[in-house]
């Protein structure tokens, strides 16, 4: 195997030195990490790759809290959704191609006219401080690092000024919104988006409410009640001047305990009454109000990146979107948590992006599409990107590897599903993702 590829491969730059004017620069493939790996002597991180492995592993780790475990594991209803989204993605099977030179493979791609390392997004994910201290900084600081995209979820348990510094100068970073109803808040929020350097907006229009989650209800576990996951909320000074507070930056940290908290708050603590408080007030802002396409205009005003809309399923649905102007959409069905008895989002994706005006649209540059909601390996990357996605959005898998090791977890997690989906490309055929993108009839059979 060689040691160093070409030029136009991804992965981490491992040196770059100028001798006799030929620029030395050495890639790192992303399959690298693989061949890292079966040198080492030590286990990985997260003790495996198995991603089902790592779930359990983050679990037991969290069995102290087995509520903040399952609040990110379990979904809505009998979690059925959950089921199908990662049972659909056995119903496309590759077809390798032999033969061929593949050995320089680059998993690189431009959305939006940046030029990214690979098709890679971690899914906005809220209040990840309940599973690790570091919380939402931990895992933007991996993806900048590795370059892959990190989308803030506007349900963060850190500031977005936060975020993005541990996200890095270089690192890629969008907002999502979770769209609050008074004008001037949201303003606010999109401002302080904008100038840290967050560059495009997704907009979650599958969670106007809460989904019928059958765990958190029977346990009273909803973090937002404490301030957990409303920081965004509590470090505006427009929502704050609202009670006549100076912005709160430390809110709850982990571990995250909920009877605590209500002890407190029984036993008259001033601090805690107020924070309750006004989690109250934000969560009325923010979770009670079902938003129309009409009021995407507003959006649209005020925010001058791409807007992409998270949680589109229906095909109908995406070709509004093209009618209303927006530049994406995230074909998600949440991870299953909203509704019980979906359809899995891979199914939606396959129909999505057979509409002939979505086609049009994408293929003029005009709607970007990501997938999301299953996802757990690069040969899950890549039947989503042959059926259609530009790129991909990682959820849960990245915050077990938060739950067990903060950064370096994350890093595992990202490095690993990069380095499967390079050999997969490569052992299928391919050099690049542009190879195989939207060519599922070609290189997949259903079964
Ligand atoms: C604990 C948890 C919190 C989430 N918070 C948000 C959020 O704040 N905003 C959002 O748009 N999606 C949120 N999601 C959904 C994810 O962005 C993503 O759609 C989902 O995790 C994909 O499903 P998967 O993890 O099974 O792949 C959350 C998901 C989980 C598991």
């Amino acid at each position: 195997m060689p040691s160093t590829i070409s030029s136009s491969s991804n992965g981490s730059i491992i040196g770059n030195a100028m001798s006799g004017g030929v620029d030395n620069t050495i890639y790192k493939p992303w399959s690298q990490y693989a061949q890292d790996r079966l040198l080492s002597q030590s286990p990985p991180v997260l003790g495996s790759f198995i991603a089902s492995e790592i779930e359990e592993a983050a679990k037991q780790h969290l069995k102290e809290y087995p509520d903040a475990f399952l609040y990110v594991f379990a979904s809505a209803g009998t979690n059925s959704t959950d089921k199908a989204n990662r049972d659909v993605f056995s119903k496309w099977a590759i077809v390798p191609r032999m033969l061929r030179d593949v050995s320089t493979r680059t998993l690189e791609t431009t959305i939006f006219g940046v030029k990214m390392k690979s098709p890679l997004f971690l899914s906005p994910i809220s209040s990840q401080t309940i599973t690790h201290p570091d919380g939402e900084c931990a895992s933007a600081a991996a993806a900048g690092k590795l370059g892959v995209t990190y989308i803030m979820s506007g349900a963060a348990s850190r500031t977005i000024e936060d975020v993005a510094s541990a996200n890095g100068p270089g690192g890629h970073r969008w907002y999502q919104f979770y769209w609050p109803r008074s004008t001037d808040i949201a303003i606010s929020i999109l401002t302080r988006a904008k100038e840290n350097g967050f560059t495009a907006l997704v907009v979650t229009v599958d969670t106007m409410v809460i989904g019928w989650r059958p765990h958190d209800l029977a346990t009273g576990y909803l973090p937002f009640r404490h301030g957990m996951g409303t920081q965004t909320a509590f470090a505006d000074p427009v929502f704050m001047s609202r009670f006549g507070e100076e912005p709160i930056l430390d809110l709850p940290k982990f571990p995250y305990d909920p009877k605590a908290l209500d002890e407190l708050y029984r036993n008259g603590d001033e601090r805690t009454r107020k924070i309750m408080y006004i989690g109250a007030e934000w969560v009325k802002e923010t979770a009670t109000h079902f938003w129309t396409w009409e009021d995407l205009k507003f959006v649209r005003e005020h925010w001058d990146g791409p807007i992409v809309l998270k949680g589109i399923q229906h095909p109908k649905d995406a070709e509004i979107a093209i009618d209303h102007g927006m530049d994406g959409i995230i074909v998600s069905n949440h991870g299953g948590r909203q509704i019980d008895g979906a359809l899995p989002s891979l199914l939606a994706l396959q129909k999505i992006c057979s509409s002939s005006k979505v086609k049009q649209a994408q293929s003029s540059g005009k709607l970007t599409i990501l997938y999301d909601s299953g996802l757990r390996t690069g040969s899950d990357a890549f039947k989503a990107i042959a059926l259609g996605a530009q790129g991909v959005c990682l959820g849960r898998p990245y915050i077990y590897g938060l739950t067990l090791a903060g950064e370096i977890g994350v890093d595992q997690v990202i490095r690993g599903l990069l380095a499967e989906l390079e050999l997969t490309l490569g052992l299928a055929g391919f050099t690049s993702i542009q190879d195989i993108h939207g060519k599922a009839e070609e290189i997949m059979e259903r079964m």
